[in-house]
């Protein structure tokens, strides 16, 4: 992704809910994007796919490097392509799918698990009912659906919560997509389903060297899933690196901020720090740095002069922020 803009034309002025992102999704690897409630992961994750509601309009450029039938690669800008085309209808499920924090959004509540399982099978991959099915089934079964074949037909809530998120991540791999974008998947679980839902997009990371992009604000679960990790705010990608890194050798002050706000076992600390005041709201904002009226260290004349551009500060780490060196 290279300077994604999402933007909204409100009658109240221009809302940008992304506002220039670049980011780079490596084939079998984990992407983590975190941040707080607000500043813009689903909505880049909805560019990806071109499905940002009106009126949201996408800007900037969205290379999807994919295999043609006939084994070449070729390049496709997302961006460039008409929302309700049939180039990006093809690509979405098949080469680029999502699993969303409430399955009951993404399942149909009148028909089957298995239709809508098939449905996908029959879109992209065959013509032919049983295979479809017996696709749907192995799936299942890969996702270590226990009775698979029953499960094919029952409906949405007859499943556990554990279950339907089980179901849906079956569907998003049932076509064996290149990129899974997982939006806050384990939110609404319990943790210990929750560790199992990790362990199996791991598992299917791994042995079918698909790439994911993982949404959440939760940053155990980033130090869990991801390889490399962008923290947002208010729309920008405002720390860019692998895992490792941003654990132990964080740069921004508000991921140092976020990060000492996870209770840990291993610290000593009478109180847990904590963020004050609110993300402000992405329109009409001032310039400068988008993090300015709750950083600690912030300086007036220097951090809200001019917009922050995000600098790499040592090979495959960037950081935006105007006092890096301070930090
Ligand atoms: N359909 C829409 N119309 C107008 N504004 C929107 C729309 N969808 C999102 N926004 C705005 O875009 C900004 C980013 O929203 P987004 O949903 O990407 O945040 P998020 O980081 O995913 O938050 P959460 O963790 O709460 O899902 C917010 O200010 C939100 O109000």
């Amino acid at each position: 992704m290279k300077d994604v803009k999402v933007q909204f034309r409100l009658d109240e002025g221009l809302l940008k809910a992304v506002d220039g992102v670049d980011l780079r999704i490596k084939r079998g690897k984990t992407l983590g994007i975190v941040g707080e409630s607000g500043c813009g992961k689903s909505v880049t994750s909805q560019a990806l796919l071109r499905i940002v509601p009106k009126p949201g309009e996408v800007q900037g450029e969205i290379r999807l490097t994919r295999k043609k039938k006939d084994g070449s690669l070729e390049v496709v800008d997302l961006a460039k392509l008409d929302a309700r085309g049939k180039e990006i209808r093809d690509i979405r499920g098949a080469e680029i799918a999502m699993i969303f924090q409430e399955p009951m959004k993404a399942f149909s509540p009148i028909h089957t698990i298995g239709n809508q399982i098939m449905e996908a099978i029959l879109l992209h991959t065959t013509d032919d009912q049983d295979e479809a099915y017996r696709i749907g089934v192995e799936i299942l079964k890969k996702v270590g659906m226990s009775n698979p074949e029953q499960r094919m037909s029952e409906y949405p809530h007859q499943l556990s919560g554990g279950m339907r998120q089980r179901a849906m991540i079956a569907m998003a791999l049932s076509c064996s997509p290149s990129i899974l974008i997982a939006d806050e998947p384990t939110t609404a679980l319990d943790v210990t389903v929750q560790a199992q839902v990790l362990q199996l997009i791991n598992d299917l990371k791994s042995s079918h060297d698909t790439s994911v992009i993982f949404i959440t604000h939760d940053l155990g679960v980033i130090a869990e899933m991801s390889d490399d990790v962008a923290v947002m705010y208010l729309g920008k990608v405002v720390e860019y690196t692998d895992v490792d890194t941003l654990f132990h050798h964080p740069k921004h002050p508000y991921t140092k901020a976020l990060l000492n706000s996870i209770p840990s076992v291993m610290r000593e600390s009478k109180r847990l720090e904590s963020i004050e005041g609110t993300v402000p709201f992405p329109m009409n904002l001032p310039k400068g740095c988008g993090f300015y009226t709750r950083c600690k260290l912030a300086k007036d004349g220097v951090c809200n002069v001019e917009d922050v551009p995000l600098v790499e500060v040592t090979a495959g780490h960037s950081v935006r922020c105007l006092l890096v060196d301070e930090v």
